[in-house]
């Protein structure tokens, strides 16, 4: 029996504001923080085994906020229940949310018997331990078992379901603490640089987020095999979260931190506001900055794994893949096709991370840095989480190898040269009029914008755009790249004028930059 009293009661104290609708987007739901009460009450009930909640709004401004659910395998939520996730959250009352719950434990044959676990975390928003609360709250109306993990990263959460889910199981992915997520991946990574030079120490950005907690803490495990020098660790200043700093900063401003001055030859990375992102950058002999994306994380790792397997004699036996999204740059996928399958999917982690099991080894990482590698190489696969992209532990496996290649930033950057490209962002009153096929790569909706972004395109030698609307902002993204960077902002900036006008957007209002 579900405790209607009790959850329609603890309910009226986190009421939904009546003119939001809530949206599950690429990571969740997110917003700007105040506004979350309500989808945080409501979130916890959903499943009998142990789920994870966590509540960090990633890269965003630091007044944002939102909640990434984590399935009992330690992964992304499965999408049928995103669909369950945005009906609790947009329930307009207490009889209505309580009437939602009563239906999903019917249509998921959920065991009421049965007490939902849950373990939760936040990141280091001011907003987090609001938000935190009334995920309790929410819990204890259900009469839910729940562990508070505290302030940590992402990754650490996806790690501590894993392991609570594979405890005592021939499947056990570890001890169920921080200190058993440190040591995993620190023993694994000195297994991997055994007999190699320690990697040149490594400075880390930690966008003033949580990933400096984590940082800071794996020195101790590291030892004297691998120097960290964490910049950005910021935690108690307002506003520095994400501000001018961090992988986010980075991707987009194609630009060093102002905060961060490198040595020629010098590599360095950034990691974003809940660690699951990284950006890899370094300085050539001219101090001159060069940036190394998930695009080139990806060719660095998949192509070392595949020299790994060939050496092994299984390139018959293992079956090796790559996942990108449509943002790849178009020279990696070049690259990468030679040499190994390459696929497609939508943006967000949850479709790399699915399509990436279809083989034995899965590389994937979105060109703005969210990846891992799902393998069955042991000392590897210790070393990267296998839940979810994990920026610390990607890093740990870019300097592994680099080392085993004998690889600076200068011969890595020149695996192969990227497009110039740029990214727009267009405002519009309804974005949820835009509508993709093929990965997301062509528009079907509105009907008729696609032949005339594809008349843009044939202008341009090499050149490649697409639109899609934003899961996470109410934004319609382009994209383009090209031959050259004039022509690469040239096509971007077309096609969002063109997109701004199709969408009905108001003439004096339209960006100056689009043509
Ligand atoms: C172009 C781009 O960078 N899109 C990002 C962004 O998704 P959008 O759906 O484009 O808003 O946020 C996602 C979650 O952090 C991330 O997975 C994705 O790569
Ligand atoms: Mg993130």
């Amino acid at each position: 029996m579900l405790p209607v009293k009790e959850i329609q009661e603890r309910s009226d104290r986190h009421p939904k504001p009546s003119d939001i609708k809530f949206q599950y987007g690429t990571a969740g739901f997110r917003t700007l923080g105040k506004t979350l009460d309500s989808v945080l009450f409501r979130v916890g009930k959903l499943d009998g085994k142990t789920i994870g909640v966590m509540v960090t709004a990633s890269h965003n401004p630091e007044p944002d906020n939102g909640v990434k659910l984590v399935d009992p395998r330690g992964e992304m939520l499965e999408s049928s229940w995103e669909a369950h996730a945005t009906a609790l959250a947009n329930a307009p009352s207490s009889v209505a949310f309580v009437a939602v719950v009563d239906e999903l434990v019917r249509a998921t044959k959920i065991d009421l018997s049965i007490p939902a676990r849950v373990v939760y975390a936040r990141d280091t928003r001011p907003t987090g331990p609001q938000l935190v609360a009334a995920l309790k709250d929410g819990l204890e109306a259900i009469k839910a078992e729940y562990r508070d993990a505290g302030v940590t990263t992402t990754p650490v959460l996806h790690y501590l379901v894993r392991t609570i889910n594979t405890k005592g199981t021939k499947d056990s992915y570890g001890e169920d603490t921080e200190e058993g997520y440190l040591t995993k991946i620190s023993d694994a990574f000195k297994k991997l640089l055994a007999g190699k030079p320690p990697p040149p120490p490594l400075l880390i950005d930690c966008a003033n987020g949580v990933g400096a907690l984590m940082a800071e803490r794996f020195k101790a495990y590291l030892g004297d095999i691998f120097a960290i020098n964490v910049v950005n660790a910021d935690l108690h200043t307002p506003g520095v979260l994400n501000n001018s700093c961090g992988a986010d900063f980075v991707k987009v401003n194609q630009k060093l931190p102002p905060s961060i001055t490198l040595q020629p030859g010098q590599r360095a990375c950034s990691l974003d506001g809940d660690a699951d992102r990284l950006m890899y950058y370094y300085a050539d002999e001219h101090g001159q900055f060069h940036m190394l994306d998930g695009d080139k994380i990806t060719t660095l790792v998949a192509s070392y794994i595949v020299e790994l397997v060939k050496a092994s004699g299984l390139d018959e036996q293992i079956k090796v893949g790559v996942i990108q999204t449509a943002y790849a740059n178009g020279s990696s996928t070049k690259y990468l096709s030679g040499r190994l399958p390459v696929k497609c999917v939508p943006t967000g982690v949850k479709h790399l991370h699915h399509a990436a099991e279809q083989y034995d080894i899965g590389v994937y990482f979105e060109a703005n840095g969210h990846g891992t590698a799902l393998t069955n190489l042991r000392n590897i696969i210790d070393v990267i989480n296998q839940t979810v992209g994990d920026a610390l532990s990607d890093a740990f496996l870019v300097e592994a190898v680099l080392a085993h290649k004998s690889f600076s930033g200068v011969e890595w950057d020149s695996m192969y040269c990227d497009l110039p490209n740029r990214l727009v962002k267009v405002v519009v009153s309804d974005r949820n009029a835009f509508k993709t096929e093929d990965a997301e790569r062509r528009l079907v909706s509105p009907l008729g914008l696609q032949v005339k972004v594809d008349e843009l395109m044939r202008k341009y030698g090499g050149g490649r755009s697409f639109v899609r609307p934003s899961g996470t902002e109410d934004v319609v993204r382009v994209y383009a790249e090209a031959a050259t960077r004039a022509e690469a902002d040239e096509l971007a900036f077309r096609v969002a004028g063109l997109v701004y006008d199709e969408a009905g957007g108001d003439p004096s209002q339209r960006p100056k930059e689009f043509i």
